[in-house]
């Protein structure tokens, strides 16, 4: 049996803890021969534990902890602390485990409602439970989530060589925020859902660049968010933002653009991290038997 759970890019801009999208970058469980304890091959280093504290495994005893030890054969590639939700898909990939080996019977509702428990935000793992893009609110007791059709557009991640822990990002942003910054905030978001559920790209684009939430606290921990935007001035795109807490940076383009855009990435001296074309997951985790 294998598990599969894809990375995910959170906030799309004006939804901070609210939007997020699945992308094609997966993390994937593979679930091998009964053990006297558990045991998690990996490629991730010594800190990340390979053990039951393992977060795949620590999530998914955290809901049966009754669950026998297994072998597991974990493989990524989505990058540890780099803002595409590498703790949501071990998070997920974690509680389908359980439900699997445990014969839970847990339904995407209740799935989501763990997840988005664990992980504190649902942004990340609404998208990864669901697949595609996703508009979520919690209030410490619920999440409810409503996944639409994102337009088919291409998400450009520049992946800097450093890890930025999500933990650390979230200490940059203020404890109180204006009120009439907050109306602007939530209806830039309001308009980007309704032009994702309207198809116009033209609307999202602008929409994508008018955070009031969290980039402009974070702009001092990510200098390559301003960095991109002033290199791709001139290069035709929908927009950029901050991925997650950072500290990748997404530029969406259209398939036409999306040659150029990396191309104005590549060439910029200062950029010397990953840059990876991704396209949207539409189907979220799932178990291959
Ligand atoms: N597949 C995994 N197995 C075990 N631990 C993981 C896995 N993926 C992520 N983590 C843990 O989550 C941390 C990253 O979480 P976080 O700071 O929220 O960043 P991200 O934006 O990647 O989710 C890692 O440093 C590691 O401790
Ligand atoms: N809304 C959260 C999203 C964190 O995403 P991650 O991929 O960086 O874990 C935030 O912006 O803090």
């Amino acid at each position: 049996m294998k598990i599969i759970a894809p990375a995910t890019s959170a906030n799309l801009g004006p939804g901070f803890d609210s939007l997020g999208i699945a992308l094609n970058s997966y993390l994937v469980v593979e679930v091998l021969e009964p053990l006297e304890n558990w045991l998690v091959d990996h490629e991730f280093g010594s800190n990340v534990a390979n053990d039951r504290n393992n977060l795949v495994v620590r999530t998914a005893l955290s809901i049966n902890p009754e669950l026998s030890p297994r072998h597991l054969k974990v493989t990524s590639t989505i990058p540890l602390a780099r803002g595409l939700g590498s703790s949501s898909s071990a998070i997920v990939a974690g509680l389908l485990l359980a439900n699997e080996l445990g014969q839970m019977n847990l339904d995407q509702t209740m799935l989501l409602q763990l997840a988005t428990r664990l992980e504190g935000h649902p942004d990340n793992v609404a998208p990864a439970v669901l697949g595609d893009f996703v508009a979520a609110t919690y209030d410490e007791d619920w999440c409810d989530a409503l996944q639409l059709p994102y337009p088919k557009l291409s998400f450009i991640a520049y992946i800097p060589n450093v890890e930025l822990r999500t933990k650390e990002s979230r200490e940059a942003l203020p404890e109180k925020f204006a009120y009439r910054k907050a109306v602007h905030g939530a209806s830039v978001g309001n308009v980007y859902v309704a032009a994702v559920a309207k198809q116009d790209i033209d609307v999202i684009g602008r929409m994508m660049v008018k955070d009031e939430f969290h980039e402009g606290y974070r702009r001092k921990l990510v200098p390559d968010l301003d960095r991109i935007r002033t290199v791709l001035q001139h290069t035709a795109h929908v927009g950029t933002y901050l991925s997650g807490a950072g500290p990748t940076v997404m530029t969406v383009a259209t398939q036409a653009q999306t040659a150029a855009v990396v191309a104005a990435l590549k060439a910029e001296p200062q950029l010397d991290g990953e840059v990876r074309v991704m396209s949207i997951d539409r189907l979220g985790g799932r178990v291959i038997n």
